[in-house]
């Protein structure tokens, strides 16, 4: 860990020369209302994660799946991982509505053409720019093109000042300006670096002993349990009405610490116990919104889309052999036909785009640290012309966090006062220069701000389902940053799952 790089000493000396070099020869030739992006290699053998930084700034995006294989990393090294900390912004399109996803790919599709890359030591890392966006898109009261998710923007295409990113063991920092603005953009990168670098901190943030003296509570929320609780006895009725066939409804719980949460060591801390995961941070005024999740909304390489359909939930519950107990939970009927919806969803959302479309994987259980999920993969090859924001458009709301039939869903969740901060059940990714990407689906999440985390959860209603149940998978599923407060915090988080707290 002693070999974690400082941010701030990053262009300090001769990189920055090299970088000016860089700059001079490919600012000549590229497009005036172009973008250029540099890419220096960091070497290999770093155990890098880039966490060393104060995720509560704006423009910080942190983004991890521990156990890649780093199929696209020409050298590999032997470490396996995909880590990326994505500083500030070279350019940023925001948009709101419903046609929020075809205005970012339509932005997308005029910065292709015009985005120069330079990658003179042959690293084979492509740049990137971030994707984000709330589960909403916010038609209704919409004050502008951005409206925002609680200061999140309603969808946001970001292309970072700076990405570093350490992909199976080889380190690479991108640097990124608009052509127009030349070589000023060092001195601009250098500061991004200095305020990103957290100074206290020690590398590879390990929880700071001076933590463990903090309490965590969580706020009495009786009212807004028993509305839950009577919002999934309206969803049950609407079910049995025939007007719909699945609504997710989901909830929020506050936490309060003693002391300031630190978003980095959280994320460490999810990195550690959730490798399986892609574990996410998004930095906005002093406030980080992050989580560890299980699913993947959509991906596209070389032609190649990939969906999950993931739903149904059991986590232990008996001592006595309490994950065989809750496989058979997930055996249940109800949990098979929560699923088999999602299926049924995502095929049909991806057959009009799709060339070819191949049959669905068999169902598979998926096993989380705790929690159990039923998962299918739908694979095909897209239509010529079909970018990664088609493919989210016709894709998001799946069943998974919304409801079937998706329109007939929405309307129900918003009628019955559905409220998901931040960008909860949404979705957050990449899009490289060449139109490849992925976005994952923001669940197991919370938004932190200062000394509280606001949790969110949801569970899809199904005919057969029970309130209560629904109730504590909620609390199951927000045991996963619950937990993880208390790692890094080193200390009991009182009441909050692991037991069920029922108010009916
Ligand atoms: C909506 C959430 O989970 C979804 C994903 C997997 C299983 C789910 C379920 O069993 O209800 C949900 O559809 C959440 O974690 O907040």
């Amino acid at each position: 860990m002693s070999e974690c790089m400082n941010l701030a000493e990053l262009l300090d000396g001769p990189r920055s020369a090299l970088l000016r070099r860089r700059l001079r020869a490919r600012l000549a030739a590229a497009a005036a209302r172009g973008l250029l992006s540099v890419t220096l290699d960091l070497g290999a053998g770093k155990d890098e994660r880039w966490l060393d930084v104060d995720l509560a700034q704006a423009q910080l995006n942190w983004w991890a799946r521990p156990t890649e294989a780093g199929r696209d990393s020409p050298q590999r090294t032997g470490a396996g991982g995909d880590f990326r900390l994505a500083i500030g912004s070279a350019m940023s399109f925001t948009s709101a509505g419903a046609a929020r996803f075809s205005a970012l790919q339509a932005a997308f599709s005029g910065l292709a053409p015009v985005w120069e890359h330079d990658d003179w030591q042959h690293t084979g890392f492509v740049p990137a720019a971030h994707i984000g966006f709330a589960f909403a898109e916010n038609t209704e009261n919409t004050r502008n093109a951005a409206d925002s998710a609680d200061d999140l923007p309603n969808a946001r295409l970001l292309v970072p000042a700076i990405l570093l990113a350490n992909r199976a063991g080889r380190c690479t920092a991108t640097f990124s300006c608009a052509v127009r603005e030349g070589e000023s953009a060092i001195e601009r990168w250098r500061s991004a670096l200095r305020a990103a670098q957290s100074p206290e901190r020690a590398p590879e943030r390990t929880p700071a002993p001076a933590a463990a003296a903090s309490v965590v509570r969580r706020r009495s929320a009786a009212l807004a349990d028993r509305a839950f609780l009577a919002r999934a006895r309206a969803a049950l009725a609407a079910i049995a009405g025939g007007g719909v066939d699945k609504l997710v409804l989901a909830r929020s719980v506050y936490v309060d610490s003693s002391k300031r949460i630190d978003p980095a060591a959280l994320l460490a801390a999810l990195a550690d116990r959730h490798p399986e995961c892609t574990i996410y941070g998004v930095g906005e005024r002093e406030q980080c919104f992050l989580g560890a999740t299980p699913e993947r909304l959509v991906s596209l390489r070389h032609g190649l889309v990939e969906a999950d359909a993931l739903a149904g939930t059991a986590w232990p519950v008996a001592a006595a052999n309490p994950r065989a107990a809750s496989v058979l939970a997930l055996q249940h009927d109800k949990n098979t036909h929560e699923q088999q919806l999602v299926v049924d969803a995502v095929r049909a959302a991806l057959l009009p785009l799709c060339a070819v479309l191949a049959s669905p994987t068999p169902a598979e259980v998926l096993q989380l640290r705790e929690l159990q999920h039923l998962r299918t993969r739908v694979r095909g090859h897209v239509r010529p012309g079909v970018g990664l924001f088609d493919l989210i458009a016709c894709l998001h709301p799946t069943p998974a966090v919304g409801g079937v039939p998706s329109g007939a869903a929405r309307h129900w969740l918003r009628s019955h006062g559905d409220r998901r901060g931040a960008w909860y059940s949404g979705g957050i990714g990449w899009i490289d220069r060449d139109g490849d990407g992925e976005a994952v689906v923001a669940l197991r999440c919370a938004r932190i701000k200062g000394s509280e985390a606001e949790l969110f959860a949801g569970a899809g209603i199904v005919a057969g389902s029970d309130p209560a149940q629904e109730f504590a998978e909620t609390e199951a599923k927000m045991a996963v940053i619950a937990e993880a407060l208390r790692q890094p915090l080193g200390q009991a988080l009182r009441g909050v799952p692991g037991q069920v707290s029922r108010s009916a």
